[in-house]
């Protein structure tokens, strides 16, 4: 099959599926991730959480960081470009990492346009806290969406807010009268086709991870109870006492969400989650950045 075509790149996003794609800041990290059963990592130069404490422009990795990653494991390598940063995104694609995230963790570089990501072979996910915002990034080529949260607060609160938020989209327009579609579209700043194609599938056209402040193995349970078809976790693991034990119990947890008695087991003995931070108290809110 060619590669870079819209089937290839959307096919390949759902091979994550049900699986937990890690955060990773080195060779290390990144082998703990894939010991752990991680289905993908995304190479990255912080943790949003020591992102947030730096401050500053975050940008993506350097060059010999992911190099380093991708070198040290076989899972598929993933990493991260500004909101709209076009040759961020070529540099990224001529590395040949897997997948790009076009994130709001990093400092933004375009403040009104995203990356056309039909134009490239590598697929892209983008985040998105509801529907109109989903389908926006897909009608600009994004082959995978994760619910923003508010990544680097160890706080799953606005996870939830997102998915709920999405969810909630989905069912209405489901039940929407065809007559109706065009006003809502217009109503949320999506494309009708789109917005029909929900309606028709019952869910987005592509998967849908939980993202942003996932600390502990019942957080990723939740977000996989919420609909969520799989997890990114980045300082919940790194910012944890022991990120070996708490990396694997996040990885069973979203395998068995559904199964409360197994949750028991895999809860035990995870060691100290992170730190949390109050959303009213933060600076910065990462997720306002996107358009
Ligand atoms: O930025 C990401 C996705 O683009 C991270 O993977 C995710 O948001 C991590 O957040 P946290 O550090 O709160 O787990």
């Amino acid at each position: 099959m060619e590669k870079g075509t819209w089937v290839v790149k959307k096919g390949f996003a759902e091979m994550f599926k049900n699986g937990v794609i890690m955060d990773v800041t080195t060779a290390e990290q990144a082998k703990i991730a894939e010991e752990a059963g991680a289905v993908a990592v995304m190479a990255l130069e912080r943790v949003p959480a020591d992102i947030r404490k730096a401050g500053g422009v975050a940008r993506m990795a350097s060059i010999s960081k992911i190099k380093e990653i991708m070198e040290a494991v076989s899972i598929p390598v993933m990493a991260k470009v500004r909101i709209g940063h076009i040759a961020e995104a070529r540099v990224l694609e001529a590395l040949g990492v897997d997948f790009i995230d076009e994130s709001e963790v990093l400092t933004p570089a375009d403040d009104k346009y995203h990356i056309n990501k039909h134009d490239y072979k590598v697929p892209f996910v983008c985040g998105a806290r509801n529907l109109g915002e989903a389908l926006r990034r897909i009608a600009e080529g994004a082959a995978m969406i994760r619910t923003k949260g508010e990544a680097g607060t160890g706080n799953i609160v606005e996870a939830v807010k997102h998915m709920r938020q999405v969810m909630d989209e989905i069912r209405l327009v489901q039940n929407m009268p065809e007559e109706e579609l065009v006003t809502y579209a217009k109503q949320i700043g999506a494309p009708v086709d789109l917005v029909a194609e929900v309606k028709k599938l019952g869910r987005l056209p592509v998967v849908n991870f939980a993202a942003g402040g996932v600390a502990t193995p019942a957080d990723a349970a939740l977000m996989m109870m919420l609909g969520s078809d799989g997890v990114f976790v980045g300082s919940g693991i790194f910012k944890s006492k022991d990120p070996k034990r708490m990396a694997k119990a996040i990885v069973e947890a979203v395998l068995h969400y559904d199964d409360p008695e197994k949750l028991v087991k895999i809860s035990e003995d995870v060691g100290e989650a992170m730190e949390g931070l109050e959303i009213d108290k933060l600076d910065v809110h990462l997720q306002e950045r996107g358009w």
